[in-house]
């Protein structure tokens, strides 16, 4: 991991870039592939299929059959994780349930405002390098409180065309309707135009390697929406003496264990524990099952000095972490100043690992910067905020004038009409 002793302001921006392809990079590949998807369906999807998974298969939708096998696959002691996170998440989840607001604006002018599901989602699992089952529950449990009514999910056939029995056993305890052997841009086509046999759905959930990611950015110019984009792990972490230099450690390998194009990064007010750090890491990555991932991706990394608090927090708001971990004596100091993370995990007892899997909060949240516009899916991420309103003849008669006046202001004679007739009845 490169170290960077106190970076000047105007270097930051080079110092945070993220190794990801971008839009730029990728767009050529992910329109053909939707050109081709658009015109001939499921035959362009197997086509891609064949040329980015190395597999054909002959039907691509899950059969009952291989769930039931999936189901005898799963061991019972899994089955128990995956339910007490799933507890976790519907309890958090489903504290993020709204009221209806509802206020008279003036006398007899109601306005409300309710919650309605997204009917039909697709949801996105990645399996290219490992099968995140841990996603269908970040995504299911929030569409399922929504009321969300087809929830499609797509990930990717392995070289034997088949999917990962923990993903089939999560998909169906938590009520996938379908589910489809179909990865990268290939799945994000095929839930944007609608195949044969992948639904059309009206709004695209979940992260993915680079290529998933520019395909979900690419799908909004064709009238489908998406949560955000939710690309390569990040994680930032913020320490000083008090923390643990070997938990440090054990969390940026935690994210850079995702893929090469992952980034992790460490922020200190102290040199020994950057150096501690390094030491750690050294010794911990070598150990490591996914060593040669973790390797590239720390190769991305970078260790840097800074010499106060303030100066580490408006570096760590420029760069806008996907997750952000505050390991310092003073944690309030971050927790009040931070304004640009997805997820932020507090103290030498918070693991990244945990929002992953199992605390309840969720785990697909905005990389690459995004953190400074878009929030982390959540229950509302499944529903559209709808208005109401009920007008009286007193309440038509207090803003009736003020909307007259306007329209005509506008030039818009119609506008100002559909008032005035009322407001003559009432005479
Ligand atoms: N931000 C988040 O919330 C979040 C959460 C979980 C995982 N992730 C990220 O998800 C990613 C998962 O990546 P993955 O690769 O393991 O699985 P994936 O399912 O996202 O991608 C695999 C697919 O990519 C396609 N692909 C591979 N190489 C290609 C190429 N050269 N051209 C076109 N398409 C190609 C293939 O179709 C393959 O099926 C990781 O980067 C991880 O960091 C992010
Ligand atoms: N850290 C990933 C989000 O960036 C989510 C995940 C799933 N499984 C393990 N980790
Ligand atoms: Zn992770």
């Amino acid at each position: 991991m490169k170290k960077i002793y106190n970076p000047n302001r105007n270097s930051w921006s080079e110092i945070l870039k993220r190794p990801t392809q971008t839009v730029a990079d990728i767009e050529d590949i992910v329109l053909q592939v939707f050109d081709e998807i658009k015109k001939e369906g499921d035959q362009a999807v197997d086509r891609y299929t064949q040329k980015f998974d190395q597999v054909s298969l002959d039907n691509i939708l899950v059969s009952s059959e291989e769930i039931e096998q999936a189901k005898e696959l799963v061991s019972q002691e899994l089955k128990d994780a995956i339910q007490l996170a799933k507890s976790n998440i519907t309890v958090f989840h489903a504290a993020q349930k709204t009221n209806k607001i509802s206020v008279d604006t003036n006398v007899g002018i109601e306005c409300w405002q309710e919650k309605r599901p997204i009917q039909k989602v697709g949801l996105y699992i990645p399996g290219g390098t490992a099968p995140l089952f841990s996603t269908i529950l970040m995504l299911t449990i929030p569409a399922n409180l929504a009321g969300c009514e087809e929830i499609v999910l797509c990930s990717p056939p392995n070289r034997e065309g088949k999917i990962h029995p923990a993903i089939l056993y999560t998909a169906d305890l938590c009520g996938v309707t379908k589910i489809c052997k179909v990865g990268g841009i290939q799945a994000i086509a095929g839930m944007t135009f609608g195949t044969e046999t992948i639904p059309q759905v009206y709004k695209i959930f979940g992260p993915g390697n680079q290529f998933v990611t520019v395909a979900k950015q690419l799908a909004t110019k064709f009238g489908v929406a998406i949560d955000m984009p939710a690309g390569p792990s990040e994680l930032l972490v913020v320490a000083d003496d008090t923390a643990n230099a070997s938990f440090v450690a054990s969390d940026l390998l935690s994210q850079a264990e995702h893929g090469k194009d992952s980034q992790v990064i460490l922020v200190s007010t102290s040199k020994t524990m950057i150096d501690q750090v390094e030491e750690e890491i050294i010794k911990q990555v070598n150990v490591l099952p996914r060593k040669e991932i973790a390797e590239g991706a720390i190769a991305n990394s970078k260790l840097i000095y800074v010499e106060s608090n303030m100066e580490a927090i408006e570096l760590i708001n420029e760069y806008g972490p996907e997750h952000f971990i505050v390991c310092v004596e003073d944690e309030d100091f971050y927790i009040d100043k931070i304004v640009n993370a997805g997820s932020v995990f507090i103290g030498n007892y918070t693991p990244e690992s945990a929002g992953d899997y199992a605390s309840g909060t969720n785990h697909t949240l905005p990389t690459n910067g995004y953190a400074k516009q878009y929030s982390g899916v959540n229950l509302d991420s499944f529903m559209k905020s709808m208005t109401f309103q009920k007008i009286s003849e007193k309440g038509i008669q207090t803003i009736g004038n003020a909307i007259e006046l306007m329209a005509e202001a506008e030039g818009l004679q119609a506008h100002k009409n559909a008032v005035t007739l009322r407001l003559e009845s009432l005479k």
